[in-house]
């Protein structure tokens, strides 16, 4: 089959690091193909190369076996190639419809017609069975609804191939389920797509041929079929890795969370939970459970219509983050670009930012004792980093995401929450960050576990399942999935 895709020893270099080292990629026409590997292998390098954002520092890309347009021709780029990236390029302000026509509003030069805009809008959304209001604000979709918009865009610029970068990390598992079945329809139509996850099941459900990169280096390129998991994931970390074994243990007396009758408008209602020391609690639900919502209230993210919260013995004030924190709470947040870092920031200086009141006398931190944690962090978390000064910015997606974890645990909290704390984590540190979820709960800590990942739920003593905003069942250990997704979804009680 014609290879539609190609990248040819591609060497990208930033500052002192190597992202890629001479690598390469071959997509078949209409193929699913996936790009794995671990955090920091770089592969967002190669989808910046293969979508005319940065230019190779050596190595070529072709499209159809001709050699990729100038940089500066976005046009032509655009209608050879598209990425929906995990981070949205939709700018929420704007309307669906600006949104899709977005620097081409209108043919010739003179006024918008925003009319006419809306009806192309609408049109284009028919002919690419996308069920959104063309005058919808961006801003008021769901991520689902989000990525459809984007898919649409692409394709109506012409674009044949199609990129998706980690798009199923923050949906649920019928959202899931619907992007495949998009994904599948596409394919018929003749779509040539790449399919970037740490989601290894995923992998083999919906791509046909599989690239492994690791340590900037394609290490190799089989039909699935012809590389089961267990050499997948040995071709990734260059070593057997085997699965993670949660550890047991019986929880303490004392309760460090607690939260009683909260209530958040049509969130959640009623809800009561307490957690002990020496005990993690998992929370899980579809995307409308009310699951995260209730744990942004528990960190003073959310402030509840109703209710109270109680972190280590304190009454927190509703809604306020430094309250909690003081009171000893960790936590790392669904969005880790909002809430999570401060991206111009160094990886010490997000990593350590809880403990600087502590570090040194009269509010100042000593750089050397903050420079020491950070370095002891670094090392226990395996981040991929130049070192304590650098920019979390420069950092891949999973590195930036330790660096939160790093954050939640620097302080010894007492109560840590962590939010789909593994999403964009490949398989080898998911288990190093469970590991530190379960040390702290072995020093003494309780901690809530919410998550889409029912890999994440496994280390928990019990799960609260939450169905439209309220808790309808306590799962203690030894659930199967299938148990846990069906009352997740409401099918059984
Ligand atoms: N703008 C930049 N400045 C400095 N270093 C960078 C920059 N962009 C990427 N890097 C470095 O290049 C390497 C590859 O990063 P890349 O984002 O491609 O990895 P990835 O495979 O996509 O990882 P992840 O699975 O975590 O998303 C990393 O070490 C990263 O820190």
């Amino acid at each position: 089959m014609k290879n539609h895709v190609e990248a040819r020893n591609v060497v990208k270099r930033f500052g002192p690091t190597t992202a890629l080292n001479g690598a390469e990629i071959a997509i078949s026409e209409g193929e699913t193909h996936a790009l794995v590997g671990r955090n920091g292998a770089g592969k967002s390098t190669l989808v910046s190369i293969l979508t005319g954002l940065q230019r190779p520092d050596e190595g070529e890309v072709l499209f159809s076996g001709e050699t990729a347009p100038a940089l500066a021709d976005r046009d032509a780029w655009r209608q050879r190639v598209a990425c929906v990236y995990q981070k949205s390029t939709i700018i929420p302000a704007l309307t669906v419809a600006e949104n899709l026509f977005l620097n081409r509003q209108t043919t010739g030069s003179g006024p918008i017609n925003w009319r006419a805009l809306r009806v192309r809008a609408g049109e284009l959304l028919e002919t690419y069975e996308v069920d959104v209001d063309a005058q919808a604000l961006a801003g008021d979709l769901s991520v689902e609804q989000r990525q459809l918009v984007e898919i649409a865009r692409a394709l109506s610029f012409g674009a044949r191939f199609i990129i998706l970068d980690e798009p199923t990390a923050r949906l649920d598992g019928p959202a899931i389920e619907r992007l495949f079945a998009r994904m599948r329809s596409l394919r018929e139509q003749g779509v040539t797509m790449m399919y970037i996850s740490h989601h290894l099941d995923e992998v083999y459900e919906i791509c046909q041929s599989v690239t492994v990169f690791r340590d900037a280096r394609h290490i190799v390129t089989k039909t699935v079929a012809d590389l089961p998991h267990d050499e997948l994931v040995a071709a990734m970390t260059g070593e057997a890795t085997a699965a993670y074994e949660s550890r047991s243990r019986t929880p303490g007396d004392q309760v460090v969370l607690s939260g009683a009758r909260l209530s958040l408008g049509d969130r959640y209602a009623d809800v009561d939970i307490s957690v002990k020391s020496g005990e993690v609690v998992g929370l899980a639900g579809s995307a409308s459970s009310g699951k995260v919502s209730l744990a942004e209230t528990l960190v003073g993210l959310r402030k509840p219509d109703s209710g109270t919260v109680t972190v280590n013995g304190t009454r927190v004030r509703p809604g306020d983050v430094p309250a909690a924190m003081r009171a000893g709470l960790g936590f790392v947040p669904e969005d880790r670009h909002h809430e999570g870092f401060v991206p111009l920031l160094s990886v010490g200086e997000n990593a350590t930012f809880p403990i600087a009141r502590k570090l040194g006398r009269y509010g100042v931190v000593s750089p050397s004792r903050r420079r020491a944690k950070a370095e002891q962090m670094i090392k226990s978390l395996d981040i991929k980093t130049e070192g304590p000064d650098q920019p979390v910015a420069d950092l891949s997606g999973g590195n930036a995401q330790k660096v939160v974890f790093a954050r939640a645990l620097v302080d010894d909290p007492t109560v840590l929450v962590v939010i789909n704390p593994t999403a964009g984590v490949d398989v080898k540190a998911k288990q190093a960050l469970l590991g530190a979820v379960e040390d702290a709960v072995e020093r003494g800590a309780g901690a809530v576990v919410v998550s889409d990942e029912l890999a994440d739920l496994r280390i928990c003593d019990r799960v609260l399942v939450m169905f439209h905003g309220r808790v309808v069942k306590d799962m203690p250990r030894g659930w199967t999935d299938h148990e846990l997704v069906a009352v997740m979804e409401g099918i059984e009680d």
